[in-house]
């Protein structure tokens, strides 16, 4: 089978964010001169760029997996890790960025058009930057996120002004050859060009790209032969050259029979893809039809009987790629279509546009599923923030951990949890069921920097025993009857033992 590299899958991997440091600035007869511990460093960026040099996607085939550097951890004296720099790949104009599943995610044409592929982790923050008012010292830092991890097909169109389409062994790369400097494989088989080779006219001063498309049979729509491979290189072009073979041996054969097979194919195409913003519908662009082989007698002849009536429907023009017969004049009608087209469209914004995912701050914060289980019902907080949390928390400090519960609490996933039917002890997983964070819920658990104790603890993990909600409520009943019996007390004082009730 051969190689296609006009499809790619390609694995991204961004880089780490760097952790943030624990330090204490020492400075003579200072002991304890406060957090200086500084922020991890960014992991860099992978990012795909429209590059003009770049014209074929084989780089990637070669090596599909990339990765950018991970940022450097933060160093006390609130030096910062140093970030790591963004992977730029480039890829041609015409480039499309789908999904595994096929979902097109990014449509990259224009030199300087960028898309954001994997973005790097943020740096864990350092101690120094943790500290508030009441935390004044933090005796923990946030570990760096993990950059992500995105594999994706690319998917390169050709995107040329002038498109050949036809049966195979037509003649379509036979005339790129005769009409520009490329030099395809051209072979007396079927289905010799595997990938569409791309030629550069200069007639009259017009400049223009042609394109030759791997050989299209009934059924290419649904994908018979090389088809739907093949049609989507089509999408872009703006002008159709239906190369018809006049030479043929084949049975069935004929000029106009193979033209309305082909232009039934590219209609059913046509239906199947999304209209592209800014592109004349496939069947709505101009066409021109070539009858090709004319310096074969009986070709010749045939041509001339069948041109008269495709004259009604298309300009015609009858041609050998072989003697060169007819090609000046192709050439010069070839370039008239491009200049009318290129002067009906708008030129491209010179803008270069950036593509990016969703903002994550545009995201939803997070949501809670309720998942049933043999022993009970598990809840599950899916969200962008409170999963980078955790995976930014060092659960081996306590004062981290206590940190963690604390932004947890603050971002309402506690009050969503109540409402989502959770209990106390209930588990909860932050994150995927296999591999996340779980813990029993605590919803009464203290929050507030007001407990905390030693650096690196957190006073809410030294009790034994955490109170509950009802323990909570129990000991409020305790302290009201108390204050009540103070108070009834008191008035039996004033009264010299006349007692009075209070509220009278
Ligand atoms: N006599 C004659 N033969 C030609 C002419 N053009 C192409 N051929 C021959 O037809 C055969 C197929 O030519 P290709 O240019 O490879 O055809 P194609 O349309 O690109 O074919 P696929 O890539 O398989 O779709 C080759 O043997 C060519 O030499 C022509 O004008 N006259
Ligand atoms: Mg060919």
């Amino acid at each position: 089978m051969a190689t296609f590299v006009d499809r790619v899958v390609l694995h991204a991997q961004a880089g780490n964010g760097g952790n943030g440091c624990v330090s204490v600035r020492r400075e003579k007869f200072k002991p304890l001169g406060g957090p200086d511990g500084a922020n991890g460093g960014n992991g860099g960026d992978i990012i795909l760029k429209v590059d003009s040099q770049v014209t074929t996607l084989l780089s990637y085939h070669r090596s599909p997996h990339q990765s950018a550097p991970s940022g450097k951890p933060g160093e006390g004296d609130l030096r910062i890790g140093k970030s790591g720099e963004n992977l730029v790949l480039g890829v041609p104009s015409g480039t499309v960025v789908k999904s595994l599943d096929g979902d097109v995610l990014a449509d990259l044409v224009g030199v300087g058009t960028e898309y954001v592929l994997a973005r790097g982790g943020h740096g864990g923050l350092g101690n120094a930057a943790l500290a508030s008012p009441k935390r004044k010292a933090p005796g923990f830092a946030l570990l760096g996120d993990l950059g992500e991890q995105v594999s994706v097909v690319l998917e390169l169109k050709s995107v040329a002004d002038v498109a050949l389409v036809g049966f195979p062994s037509a003649g379509k790369s036979s005339l790129i050859a005769s009409m520009s400097a490329a030099r395809p494989k051209i072979a007396d088989y079927p289905f010799t060009t595997l990938v569409p080779n791309l030629g550069v006219v200069d007639a009259g001063g017009v400049r223009y790209t042609i394109a030759d498309v791997p050989g299209l049979i009934p059924g290419a729509s649904e994908g018979k032969g090389l088809g739907l491979e093949f049609l989507r290189h089509i999408e872009r072009c703006a002008v159709i050259v239906h190369v018809l073979d006049c030479a043929t041996l084949e049975p069935n054969r004929d000029p106009q029979t193979d033209l309305d097979i082909i232009e039934n194919e590219l209609s059913i195409y046509s239906q199947q893809i999304p209209p592209t913003h800014g592109h004349v519908p496939l069947m709505e662009r101009p066409r021109l039809i070539v009858l090709n082989k004319a310096d074969v007698p009986e070709a010749k002849e045939l041509a001339e009987f069948v041109a008269e009536d495709l004259r009604t429907t298309y300009p015609v023009h009858v041609v050998s790629a072989v003697s060169r017969e007819g090609l000046r004049e192709l050439s010069f009608a070839l370039a008239a279509l491009v200049e009318d087209v290129r002067a009906s469209q708008p030129e491209e914004d010179p803008a270069p546009i950036v593509i990016r995912p969703v903002p994550r701050g545009k995201r939803q914060d997070f949501v809670i599923n309720k998942l049933g289980g043999t022993g009970g019902p598990l809840y599950q907080v899916v969200g962008e923030k409170p999963e980078r949390w955790v995976r930014q928390t060092d659960f081996a400090n306590d004062e981290a951990v206590g940190y963690l519960s604390d932004r947890l609490a603050k971002l309402g996933i506690e009050d969503e949890l109540a409402k989502a039917g959770a209990l106390a002890g209930d588990p909860v997983v932050i994150g995927p069921v296999d591999g996340g964070v779980v813990f029993d819920w605590e919803p009464t658990m203290a929050t507030g920097a007001e407990l905390l104790g030693p650096r690196g603890s957190d006073l809410r993990f030294e009790q034994t025993d955490r109170p509950t909600r009802r323990d909570k409520r129990e000991s409020f009943y305790e302290k009201m009857d108390a204050k009540e019996a103070a108070r009834q007390e008191l008035w039996m004082e004033r009264d010299s033992g006349v007692w009075t009730d209070p509220d009278a």
